[in-house]
């Protein structure tokens, strides 16, 4: 059975609308004992978005990037936020997007990117829905410094550590961003067999 099946909507009303959409949907929902219930929820629509681990298992490395978030700063994070490259899909495929964007954000420029999952981000409030791949790099794969669009706002900085010493940021609070917490562990389950966190770091 469809889930559609349960849900009768009767009306969408946008309540804002500038750089990204929240609306608010008033819907019946039949729940697990037959009975229809009336329901108001917001939902935030700002599109959906991929991001990537690049890996390298020469060297242990990922690749990592550092820049301002103000929606986690306004949220008490006080300190720039350590994620994986990801953007906006902005209409385009998933996989398209993916190299486009790692390549605007870090200098890397990789062919072959593989899906490993799709997660939404905070089901209960955002519609987003994260494409999310790893792929392989080399060094010699850079072609510019990266930094992302100045233009835009964006000031982004491109870090390399060992997945020991990600894994250890993401233990000790050093990395709170969840695709990307979400990556480093499926990259300690799948791309680096046998990894465990820098001790002490
Ligand atoms: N003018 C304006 N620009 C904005 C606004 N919000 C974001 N932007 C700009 O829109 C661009 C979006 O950059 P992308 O690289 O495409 O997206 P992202 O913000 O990195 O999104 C990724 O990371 C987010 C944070 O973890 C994720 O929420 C998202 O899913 C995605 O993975 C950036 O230049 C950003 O500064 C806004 O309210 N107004
Ligand atoms: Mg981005």
């Amino acid at each position: 059975m469809s889930i559609a099946d349960r849900v009768r909507v009767h009306s969408v009303e946008t309540l804002s609308d500038n750089h990204y959409t929240l609306r608010r949907a008033t819907f019946d929902f039949r729940r697990n004992d037959g009975r229809w219930q009336r329901q108001v929820r917001e939902s935030f629509d700002r599109g959906d978005a991929a991001a990537i681990l690049l890996f390298d298992p020469d060297r242990r490395t990922v690749v990592l990037v550092r820049q301002f978030r103000f929606p986690a700063f306004s949220n008490g994070h006080d300190a720039l936020l350590l994620e994986v490259p990801a953007g906006m899909l902005d209409a385009a495929a998933p996989a398209a997007r993916i190299r486009t964007e790692v390549e605007e954000e870090t200098g890397f420029r990789v062919s072959g990117v593989e899906p490993v999952f799709q997660a939404f981000s905070s089901p209960g409030a955002v519609t987003e829905r994260v494409h999310c791949f790893v792929g392989r790099y080399r060094p010699a794969d850079r072609h510019g410094p990266g930094g992302g669009h100045a233009a835009e706002g964006e000031d982004i900085e491109v870090l390399e550590p060992s997945i020991e010493d990600a894994l250890a940021m993401l233990r000790d609070g050093g990395i709170r961003d969840s695709k990307t917490i979400m990556l480093l562990q499926h990259a300690a389950l799948h791309l680096f067999p046998g990894a465990v966190a820098t001790p002490g770091k």
